[in-house]
């Protein structure tokens, strides 16, 4: 998986898309502006994007999300750059089931990495939760717990329908996100990592997960650690955002936790992610966590901020680490000047947010 060259001194990165559905597709041609934009600016890397138009509209033409082949055609990537994919007239677990979770799985992504900060300009929905308030990053298990896809359903005719939905958590899943958690927590200046379950309920693969993490913890004596019941965390993470900083939690609970997280921050459209194979084999994949929006989709409106920040993580993750910070500069520079879509409370629409970026992208980064 090493990146191409163009000429000497130019690196080459090919980049899968998979805008998807809804929304997914506004932000993703979004975040291919902004990306262009940056490696034009700052020159010594490219992009060579391939869209891919694995979506639940072509689902319902063609009868498969993607190709047989599909999963095997993205590991000839540097990286993934994901939209969302989700529609009304296609059952849920059926798109999920038919293209993220499969790629997650396959491509061994089994760290999800979200960060969530007030960023400048942008005010949270909590009273004095100001910028530095709030700055959380959550580690989402991505690959196993209650995502594990076991289960079944029987007497489906009758009014005695059962249904399992079986969530399965091994040593080995827990370990790996354990370490990829403290490493994280290590390389933050708090260096604080706060575990979540539900062990108090769930008491098999939950109680396996506090078991691991006390073990895992002796070593990582520099790192200070604490513990917590998922439903009290909701409190703590709206009543004391500042007591928080990593925060490791299984596949739903992380899930539900980190849209919590966007909107203390200001809104869904705004947070990241990042679906990591640490080991490097597999390309990873980034998209913003919100999905497709059907509410208001095809209007233009979608926050692309949320894209940007995971375009900006996927750029760092290609070692690209000045020009990610750089871009995440720029977005926050254009938070900060007050130019908003209307879910943070302005008027603006997804392409003046971009254009904007981009804009700032020159001003800030040009001739650098
Ligand atoms: N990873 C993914 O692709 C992913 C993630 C979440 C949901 N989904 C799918 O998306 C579909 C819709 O799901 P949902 O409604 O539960 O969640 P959603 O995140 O799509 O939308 C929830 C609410 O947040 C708003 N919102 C979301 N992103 C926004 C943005 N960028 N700017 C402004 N507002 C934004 C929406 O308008 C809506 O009111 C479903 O099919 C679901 O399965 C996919
Ligand atoms: O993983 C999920 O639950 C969905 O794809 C979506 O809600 C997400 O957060 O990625
Ligand atoms: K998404
Ligand atoms: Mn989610």
């Amino acid at each position: 998986m090493s990146p191409g060259h163009t000429d000497s001194t130019q690196q080459l990165f090919k980049i899968a898309c998979i805008p998807g559905d809804g929304i997914g597709v506004d932000i993703t041609n979004a975040a291919i502006q902004v990306l262009q934009k940056l490696s034009e600016t700052v020159g010594h890397f490219a992009f060579k994007f391939e869209n891919l138009d694995w979506s639940s509209e072509a689902y319902k033409e063609r009868g498969y999300y993607m190709p047989e082949d599909g999963l095997e055609y993205l590991k000839k990537f540097d990286a993934i750059y994901f939209g969302a994919v989700g529609w009304p007239d296609v059952p849920d677990h059926i798109s999920l089931w038919g293209l993220i979770l499969p790629i997650r799985n396959a491509l061994n992504q089994y760290v999800n990495v979200r960060p969530t900060r007030v960023l400048r300009g942008i005010n949270s929905p909590l009273k004095n939760c100001g910028t530095r308030d709030l700055d959380w990053v959550i580690i989402r298990e991505n690959s196993e717990g209650e995502y594990a896809g076991h289960g079944g359903t029987t007497h489906a005719h009758s009014s005695n329908t059962v249904a399992t939905e079986v969530s399965i958590f091994t040593r080995v899943g827990i370990e790996r996100i354990f370490r990829f958690a403290f490493e994280t927590a290590k390389s933050r200046p708090r260096k604080k990592l706060t575990m979540v379950t539900k062990s108090n309920a769930q008491r098999h693969g939950m109680v396996l997960w506090d078991k691991i993490f006390t073990e895992i913890t002796k070593e990582y004596p520099d790192v200070e650690t604490d513990k917590m019941l998922v439903d009290a965390m909701t409190v703590r993470m709206v009543l004391q955002p500042q007591s928080l900083d990593t925060i490791v939690a299984t596949n739903l609970h992380a899930d539900i936790l980190s849209d919590l997280a966007a909107a203390l921050s200001g809104s869904i459209g705004i947070a990241p992610s990042s679906n990591l194979d640490p080991t490097r084999e597999n390309p990873s994949m980034f998209e913003p966590i919100h999905g497709s929006a059907p509410d208001i989709a095809g209007k233009g409106i979608a926050n692309p901020i949320g894209a940007f920040w995971s375009a900006a993580e996927m750029v760092r993750w290609l070692g690209l680490e000045e020009a990610g910070e750089g871009l995440i500069t720029c977005i926050e520079n254009v938070t900060e000047a007050g130019m908003k879509t209307k879910d943070l409370g302005g008027s603006s629409n997804t392409k003046d947010v971009t254009d904007a970026v981009c804009k700032e992208i020159e001003n800030v980064l040009g001739g650098k």
